[in-house]
């Protein structure tokens, strides 16, 4: 599977071997089971053996193309899965290790895949929506996007620092990964009233053109904002309705499963109030998330998602372009994570206790996974600039919901 003759093995053997030069043999035994996945995945030498990563694209024959097309591979039972047939006729796989994780490999069409990129880059990552880049530049009021695509040589200058203006006083960027207080029902008044600053812009930006700041994009806010300083939710600034696209598309998914069979041999705690899947189908309703955009040589660190209030609704987590590697373990960094290879148009669904409040990361994105069906677009022609971009790229639609059913936050 990996050429060891090539000039890219051989370059990264030489990096390798610079960069580990003086590094402390024991270094390896401090790494919890979650970071000695990251640290394999995420090598560049030797690359990973993906045998042991779930690769359910395998079993669908309709996806040989984009298997073919691609140097990585997984194995259809590397881990642990239990098949079901959605209430649409698809495949589902719940995962005993996991309860409430769900994965239904390929539930976007083709066509769909290809709006959803649209929509994430065209009419997502742009006012009202925040992007992590406004923190540092006045981006166009256009978005970022259609700035590059009308003329991509635009420069783009940085957010002055205002001196009359009061700044969060850590440093924001990029997603920080800082471990924050688990939000729920009894603590969400307290946490909601904690000042939440702006970030300073840095004082080292450069002036950019529009182009390169795209290479840049790596966030964009869904619904209720997020306030990254504090990792809560910022309710005091309001919430933008999730596109009914996504909203659709999320919605679907979560009706297209028989919860009772996933949580049929649940034992978890749930709280005072006990299982709310019953629900689901009637009540789920997304409020909130992020549209995560990655570079082939951007990666996601192990993480909670614990700043929403209700720890027990689906996260629906669409992957669109380029594939991934996907890993989800337990409450701690100490649990084993299961690895996964996600493909474009895949959807996973976190829920339920154990599942939601589990550390989770990407480590990986995997290069030349860009599947056929979005290179060869017949009757499009506007399509050529998203394809370029989307080479290198693997958008993350990840989306959630705040609150529990009947809980009422009384935001002034
Ligand atoms: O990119 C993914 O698949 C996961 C993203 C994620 O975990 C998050 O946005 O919190
Ligand atoms: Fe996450």
């Amino acid at each position: 599977m990996i050429d060891s003759s090539s000039k890219a093995y051989k370059k990264a053997r030489r990096q390798y071997l610079k960069t580990t030069r003086n590094r402390d043999q024991n270094i390896e035994k401090d790494w919890t089971p979650f970071r000695a996945a990251e640290k394999y995945f995420k090598a560049r030498f030797p690359p990973p053996d993906l045998t042991k990563v779930l690769d359910l694209a395998v079993l669908d024959s309709t996806r040989g193309a984009e298997l073919a097309a691609g140097v990585w591979l997984g194995t259809p039972d590397a881990v642990e899965t239990r098949a079901f047939t959605t209430n649409a006729g698809r495949p589902g796989y719940t995962f005993p290790s996991v309860p409430g994780l769900v994965l239904l490999p390929a539930f976007l069409s083709p066509e769909k895949q290809i709006e959803l990129v649209k929509w994430s880059l065209v009419d997502h990552s742009k006012p009202p929506n925040e992007t992590n880049l406004d923190i540092h530049y006045i981006l166009p009021t256009e978005g970022i996007w259609n700035a590059h695509v009308r003329d991509g040589t635009t420069v783009v200058h940085p957010r002055p620092i205002e001196s009359d203006a009061q700044y969060l006083k850590q440093e924001s960027g990029p997603r920080q990964l800082i471990d924050n207080i688990s939000a729920n029902t009894d603590n969400f008044e307290s946490l909601n009233s904690v000042s939440k600053l702006p970030p300073p812009p840095a004082a080292t930006v450069q002036p950019s053109t529009c182009s390169d700041l795209l290479s840049r994009l790596r966030w964009a806010n869904i619904g209720w904002f997020y306030h990254w300083g504090t990792k809560q939710y910022d309710f005091s600034k309001g919430k933008i309705p999730v596109h009914d696209t996504v909203r659709q598309v999320c919605k679907s998914a979560v009706q297209s499963i028989e919860w009772k069979d996933v949580f049929a041999s649940d034992t978890a705690d749930w709280g005072p109030d006990g299982p709310d899947w019953m629900d689901w189908h009637e009540n789920y309703e997304p409020d909130a998330g992020i549209v995560n955009f990655y570079q082939t040589k951007d990666t996601l660190m192990a993480h909670v998602d614990r700043s929403e209030v209700c720890a027990t609704s689906p996260l629906v987590s669409i992957s669109l372009g380029n594939a991934a590697i996907f890993l989800i373990g337990g409450l701690t960094r100490d649990t084993d994570p299961i690895p996964i290879l996600l493909r474009s148009g895949d959807v996973v669904i976190m829920s339920g206790p154990a599942c939601r409040r589990a550390y989770h990361g990407v480590p990986r994105i995997l290069d030349n996974t860009f599947p056929p069906h979005m290179i060869d677009i017949p009757d499009d022609p506007g399509w050529s600039v998203f394809k370029t971009y989307m080479a290198s790229t693997r958008i993350n639609v990840n989306v959630r919901q705040v609150f529990p059913r009947e809980f009422d936050p009384r935001i002034a």
